[in-house]
């Protein structure tokens, strides 16, 4: 069995089944502040059942690749945005769920200033920064409960570059 995930390009159709990909795009959707800034409105689906939406910072560990895939996590209760909070790239892995367990990973790397939100009950690997510091926001639910459900594999992945 091919233990290997090789990593695709990134883009918000390639990865709609699984979350929100965000950037500026070439229009605004609003000037504000006297002309100074444009505004790009409203671009994640955010979910926070039985909570609250809340901000924390994370500052992970970069990792070289390739790297291994040990185990993908998903919450069940809340959508989870990672926001870098440095012009860097970062890894995202995703995986479809096929009857409560995850389906085959997919790779991929952001490009410089993009945002992503998993979609709730979405399965991914964790926080993996390419480059120091992996400084990020973390918009997520805040709320009574784990909202955690882990997956590991009983074979690790190896995610490398294509
Ligand atoms: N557990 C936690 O706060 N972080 C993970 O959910 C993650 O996706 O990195
Ligand atoms: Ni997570």
């Amino acid at each position: 069995m091919n233990r290997q995930i090789v990593i695709e390009p990134i883009s918000s159709h390639t990865f709609a089944p699984f979350g929100d990909l965000i950037e500026v795009s070439d229009t605004p959707d609003k000037i504000i502040n006297q002309g100074q800034c444009g505004r790009y409105h409203d671009l994640a689906a955010l979910d926070f059942a039985d909570g609250r939406a809340g901000i924390s910072l994370f500052d992970a560990n970069p990792r070289d690749l390739p790297c291994r895939l040990e185990m993908v996590e998903r919450h069940p209760e809340g959508s989870q945005a990672f926001i870098p909070m440095t012009h860097q790239p970062f890894l995202v892995i995703v995986a479809p769920d096929q009857g409560g367990v995850p389906g085959q990973p997919q790779a991929f790397v952001t490009e410089p200033g993009q945002v992503v939100n998993y979609h709730r009950n979405t399965w991914h690997g964790v926080l993996t920064p390419l480059h120091g510091p992996g400084l990020f926001a973390v918009i997520d639910r805040i709320g009574d409960g784990t909202n955690l459900e882990e997956y590991w594999f009983e074979e690790p992945y190896e995610v490398i570059k294509a």
